[in-house]
């Protein structure tokens, strides 16, 4: 299954590229048209007339495609048609007239006189495929192609839309005048991030897994580097590739433990937080690194919480700052650390101790109010984009705004274009948090997460995240794993957490993580 994530204009580039390489666009539509008969056969709630909408491009034609395979199937077809059929493409048209061969009725519903023909067969249908519209929409949709989508919307049969919900457009996830509002989606060949943004989601339905269709993986990531993403721009990391996150990279991140293993061979995590008002918030970082599976934890807090911290840590160290142990030259206990997380519950008073921070040479996770110091200081910006080890930002659109020095608006209005500026800015890895967090590279590669919900929109949610991604950094640190992929699990495994039922606080969201990551890891022994 393909999860490469493509611009329209690189799809375009990659379809294009695979005629070229010698399978004919009408064969890659046959394809795509056998891959949507088999999702309606799956998804149609009951035998019946499946009524398939054709717009004026190449999407229409991956519909009458599909129309002779339900046909093969038995399965009651009918063509409706928003275009005269003598204006389509030669591939749609032979296969318009193999769908008629096939037994599928052709109906015009191209001018106003007979426009009334889509709503009778609506009314009929036990099952409608949107085939109006999909890369190539290019301007917002009026007249009788804006009544028509009314119309499907209305008629409240299950839609599946071919590639993307036609009004989508494919790459902000805007709607174009008006959209159709699906309950399936089924991606040609490849995903399109207008799945996912701006309104994406709420016109998408559940999104079924790419058909492959013939266009080479290889084929597909070459695309990023022929065609620029429209997101780049001066001030942004040029992105390199693109996928969402996926269970066997969840999977990858926790294998089987050795029978031996002590907690020495799971990485030590030290956490850096805490301040008066704000106790909690280490601490549950420390459960968040927990349970992701960290052999050992330790927090180093403001004296004046020290108290307060160290008495609700069973199961964690805890250092008061002024102590001094734990930073001593040469052989201080941080020396022992795989990863350093810097910011939960922090205060903005720390910027010294985040200086020497940033000096020491592991993986560092810089969070919350860490995030909040470097935004409002210069030196501290510098030497973080100057730093040699890994760093990691794990913003909120908010943080994420001030590291910007824009609004929130703006961080949201186009995601995928604020996380390749937070990475030429800072010249680290940066996690954009939010629904649909978007992880991306200093080199451009970003990762998007589909999982997670609305529960996660809790006080402390963020701080358990922040500690189990310095667990995944430990992890990279020991054993020199690829950082994409363990990040891209923990911000994975932390939304799949949060889809759970049976939580309400984020000290139980660690326990949900904890749960799975055990699940994951026992399964590797099965
Ligand atoms: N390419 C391939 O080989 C393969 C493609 N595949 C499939 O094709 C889809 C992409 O096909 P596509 O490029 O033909 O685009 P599509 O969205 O069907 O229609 C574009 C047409 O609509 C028109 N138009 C645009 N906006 C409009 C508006 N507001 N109101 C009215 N008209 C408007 C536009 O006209 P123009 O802008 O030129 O005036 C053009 O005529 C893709 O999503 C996948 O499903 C697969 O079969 C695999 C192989
Ligand atoms: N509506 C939502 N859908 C999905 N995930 C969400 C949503 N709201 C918040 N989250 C997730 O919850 C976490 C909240 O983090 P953050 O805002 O830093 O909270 P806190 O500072 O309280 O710990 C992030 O991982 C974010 O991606
Ligand atoms: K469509």
């Amino acid at each position: 299954m393909s999860v490469r994530i493509l611009s329209a204009d690189q799809m375009r580039w990659a379809d294009m590229t695979t005629t070229e390489a010698g399978i004919s666009g009408f064969e890659l539509m046959d394809r795509a048209g056998r891959a949507v008969a088999d999702a309606v056969l799956d998804y149609m709630p009951d035998f019946g007339r499946v009524v398939i909408v054709i717009g004026p491009g190449n999407n229409g034609g991956d519909g009458f495609a599909a129309a002779r395979y339900l046909r093969s199937r038995r399965i009651p077809v009918t063509l409706v048609m928003l275009v005269p059929l003598d204006t389509l493409g030669g591939d749609t048209l032979m296969h318009a007239e193999l769908a008629r061969e096939a037994g599928a009725k052709l109906r015009d519903a191209s001018s106003d006189r007979c426009f009334a023909e889509l709503n009778r067969w609506l009314l009929r249908a036990v099952m409608v495929v949107d085939a109006m519209f999909g890369t190539g929409l290019t301007r917002p949709l009026s007249g009788r192609l804006a009544k028509a989508v009314a119309q499907i919307n209305q008629a409240d049969r299950p839609v599946l839309s071919i590639d993307i919900a036609s009004g989508l457009n494919a790459d902000s996830g805007e709607v174009m005048g008006d959209a159709v509002k699906a309950d399936f989606t089924l991606p040609v060949a490849a995903y399109k991030w207008g799945y996912w943004m701006g309104v994406g989601p709420e016109f998408s339905g559940r999104l079924l897994p790419a058909s492959a269709i013939g266009v080479e993986d290889e084929t597909l990531c070459r695309a990023w580097a022929a065609v620029p993403d429209p997101s780049v721009s001066k001030g942004s990391t040029v992105l390199r590739s693109a996928c969402f996150i996926h269970s066997d990279m969840i999977g990858q991140a926790w294998p089987k433990r050795h029978r031996l293993s002590h907690k020495g061979n799971f990485g030590r995590v030290w956490i850096f937080g805490g301040s008066a008002g704000f106790t909690g918030a280490p601490r549950l970082a420390s459960l968040g690194a927990l349970a992701a599976g960290a052999g050992l934890v330790s927090v180093v807090c403001p004296d004046d919480v020290y108290p307060v911290v160290a008495s609700g840590s069973l199961e964690t160290m805890v250092h008061s700052q002024s102590s001094g142990a734990w930073m001593r030259e040469g052989d201080g206990l941080i020396d022992q650390a795989d990863a350093i997380v810097a910011g939960p519950g922090w205060g903005c008073a720390q910027t010294t101790l985040l200086a020497r921070l940033l000096d020491v040479d592991r993986p560092l996770l810089l969070d919350a109010d860490a995030l909040n110091m470097i935004a409002a200081d210069a030196a501290l910006q510098s030497r973080v984009s100057e730093r040699d080890s890994l760093t990691v930002l794990t913003p909120h659109p908010g943080e994420a705004a001030r590291l910007l020095s824009c609004t929130v608006d703006d961080i949201q209005s186009d995601r995928k274009k604020a996380v390749l500026k937070l990475c030429k800015r800072y010249a680290c890895w940066v996690v954009l948090k939010g629904n649909e967090t978007l992880i991306a590279s200093p080199q451009g590669d970003v990762m998007l997460n589909p999982s997670g919900s609305p529960q996660l929109a809790v006080a402390g949610s963020g701080d358990v995240l922040a500690g189990m991604l310095g667990r995944q950094l430990a992890v990279c640190y020991r054993n020199d794993t690829d950082v994409g992929m363990m990040l891209g699990a923990g911000v994975g495994l932390h939304g799949e957490a949060g889809e759970q039922n049976g939580w309400y606080l984020a000290g139980e969201l660690a326990g949900m993580v904890a749960g799975l990551r055990q699940g994951i890891e026992r399964k590797h022994g099965d």
